[in-house]
């Protein structure tokens, strides 16, 4: 597959400090990468370096063959970006904000805005002026204008940050059809896991500035670990219990008990009647496969679902 993306070893310090560190990755033509880390991970300095906002320390990137350099401008002529909110004029409608920026690009073709608005799925906010916008098209109107162009490339920071979840699932099927229809290799950056598995096709776990990990989307699965969740009136004893039994296990954040060991996950009935036996019969007890965000966490080595 035509690789689009590709970083090799990059690297980004401040005063010795590893903000973005030996990240190589490859994107190809028609793919949605996902790119996920926490608040502080290195995800914006990576696509700064991508769009050749900063210079990188060391390693190099390419967007479509070509090592990106500020001074290419072919390069940037084939890809659109939106890092951090999308800024629009709020008193000019959503046309007339594209049509500013189309004539700032200089892009001579007058069919540009209403075919991004097509494609954006904007025709019956076209007319509304941009302060009235929700923030779901918002964003989209911010998509529109990095798509003004008609880009190979979209590079795209936390483009469903803020929204409500009638506007991730708006944003998220225009991403798609764009990918999948369009053929455009899409670049995502996002601190939600199970948002951005549900578009990516791969997802890449950024964490202290490292690429811990890189899953297919249609992988994940194969990753999620089951465990056995168990609720009871005596936790401290059933704790014990548990432990001398040699299943380790621990109160989680939500005060329930939880169990990564398989004897315990192949085998809950004789956990119940173990349990039972011991005078601390459970009140529940289930087998459950751990959810994305927990699997996030375990891959970045936390145990907090609260430092997301
Ligand atoms: N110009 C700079 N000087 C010094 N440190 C910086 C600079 N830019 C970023 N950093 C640091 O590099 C680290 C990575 O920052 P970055 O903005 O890339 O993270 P992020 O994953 O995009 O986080 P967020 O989701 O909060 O935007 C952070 O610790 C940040 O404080």
């Amino acid at each position: 597959m035509e690789s689009m993306i590709h970083t090799e070893h990059l690297s980004k310090h401040y005063k010795g400090f590893r903000a973005v560190d030996e990240v190589s990755l490859e994107v190809g033509k028609g793919e949605i990468y996902g790119f996920i880390g926490l608040n502080g991970s290195g995800k914006t300095t990576t696509i700064r370096m991508l769009l050749g906002m900063i210079r990188p320390t060391s390693g190099r990137c390419y967007l479509s063959g070509q090592q990106v350099k500020l001074s290419n401008y072919s390069l940037w002529g084939r890809v659109g970006y939106l890092v951090e909110t999308p800024y629009a004029y709020p008193e000019l409608t959503v046309k007339e904000n594209l049509e500013i920026f189309r004539r700032l690009r200089k892009i001579p073709d007058s069919q540009t805005v209403p075919r991004v608005i097509d494609q954006l799925q904007l025709t019956a906010y076209s007319s509304r002026k941009a302060k009235h916008l929700s923030l779901g098209n918002a964003q989209r109107l911010g998509i529109a204008k990095a798509l003004l162009h008609n880009p190979d490339i979209l590079i795209l920071d936390e483009p469903v940050n803020g929204l409500d979840p009638a506007g991730i699932v708006e944003v998220r099927e225009r991403l798609q059809h764009l990918a999948m229809n369009e053929k455009k290799t899409i670049f995502i950056s996002s601190h939600l896991l199970s948002e951005v598995a549900k578009i990516a096709n791969k997802i890449g776990i950024i964490h202290e500035g490292k690429l811990l990990q890189e899953i297919e989307a249609a992988e994940l699965n194969r990753f999620l670990k089951q465990r056995l969740i168990l609720d009871a009136r005596q936790k401290n004893r059933v704790l014990s219990v548990l432990e001398e039994a040699g299943i380790s296990c621990f109160l989680n954040e939500k005060g329930l008990i939880e169990s990564y060991t398989s004897t315990a996950i192949h085998r809950p009935d004789d956990i119940a009647r173990l349990l039972v036996d011991q005078g601390c019969p459970p009140t529940r007890l289930l087998v459950e496969e751990e959810d994305l965000e927990s699997y996030f966490l375990r891959a970045i080595g936390k145990k907090e679902a609260g430092a997301l």
